[in-house]
């Protein structure tokens, strides 16, 4: 058998944002070796609230957060205004961003250009090409490799906006695209692609909460779940893979735990 994404199992939310912050911030001294900056992608709905937690803890001995070397981009975003309730931004905004201390300094944010808010497919081409002015400081950049992506994992096994059984899973050149029907409410909506999310240096899932049960051991325990969003991305990132979430979403889940970070 392949290598395996690591499974991180806590008895609840404060130990988890614990382990969470030890491994964001590995990744991020990885990041500042490798090019001075930490580049990282981060999902909407259940993930900024346990982002905040982790991140907005005091510094400890695992160091601290130096949000002036971040550059925080969306895996998906929705085609909304910025104060919109649905929109990403506005959530990691008000649980994370406002809350950062001046001590820790101010990350750079990349959000949607709300000029093409009618037209979908441009806003996922200009978001590339936000993308492309970060990374491609060398000409021969065929993919963006984030230093860390932070997921969220649907009930129906979608991440970013990337939806079971949607053509846009098999977009293989795009590194952003757009998504005029999603399931989910709101409909229209950008993602980074499939090989974008699998390239990154690290790409963790956190899910929590009983609610998340029954499609944890689908994607991780079943055939059937590999072909799910988070099965896919499972496979294409492997070992590069850790899903943290607590005792409530795995109870039953078969798959083997790893003990710590
Ligand atoms: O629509 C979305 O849903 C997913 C999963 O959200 P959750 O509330 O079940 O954690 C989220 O990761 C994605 O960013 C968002 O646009």
């Amino acid at each position: 058998m392949g290598k395996q994404p690591n499974l991180y199992a806590f008895k609840d939310i404060d130990h988890l944002a614990k382990a969470l912050r030890k491994y964001v911030l590995q990744c991020q001294s990885a990041g500042f070796e490798r090019h001075n900056a930490f580049k990282v992608a981060v999902s909407g709905g259940s993930l900024p609230k346990t982002l905040a937690k982790a991140l907005l803890a005091p510094s400890d001995e695992n160091g601290s957060v130096d949000f002036s070397k971040w550059e925080i981009f969306f895996a998906d975003e929705r085609a909304v205004p910025l104060d919109h309730d649905d929109s990403n931004y506005k959530l990691l905004k008000e649980e994370l961003l406002d809350k950062i201390p001046s001590s820790l300094g101010k990350p750079t944010v990349h959000t949607i250009d709300l000029q093409y808010l009618d037209d979908v497919q441009e806003m996922a081409d200009q978001y590339q090409d936000v993308l492309m002015k970060s990374f491609a400081a060398k000409d021969s950049v065929k993919i963006p490799i984030f230093d860390l992506l932070l997921l969220g994992c649907g009930p129906d096994g979608h991440t970013c906006s990337l939806f079971p059984n949607h053509e846009i899973l098999r977009e293989s050149d795009a590194w952003v695209a757009s998504v005029e029907d999603s399931p989910k409410p709101p409909p229209k909506r950008i993602t980074l692609t499939l090989p974008v999310v699998t390239h990154g240096v690290k790409i963790a899932f956190v899910a929590t909460g009983d609610g998340k049960r029954k499609i944890l051991s689908d994607i991780l325990d079943t055939e059937e779940g590999r072909s799910l969003p988070c099965g896919l991305v499972n496979e294409g990132g492997a070992e590069r893979v850790s899903w943290f979430t607590d005792n409530g979403a795995v109870e039953g889940v078969g798959f083997p735990r790893r003990g710590s970070l």
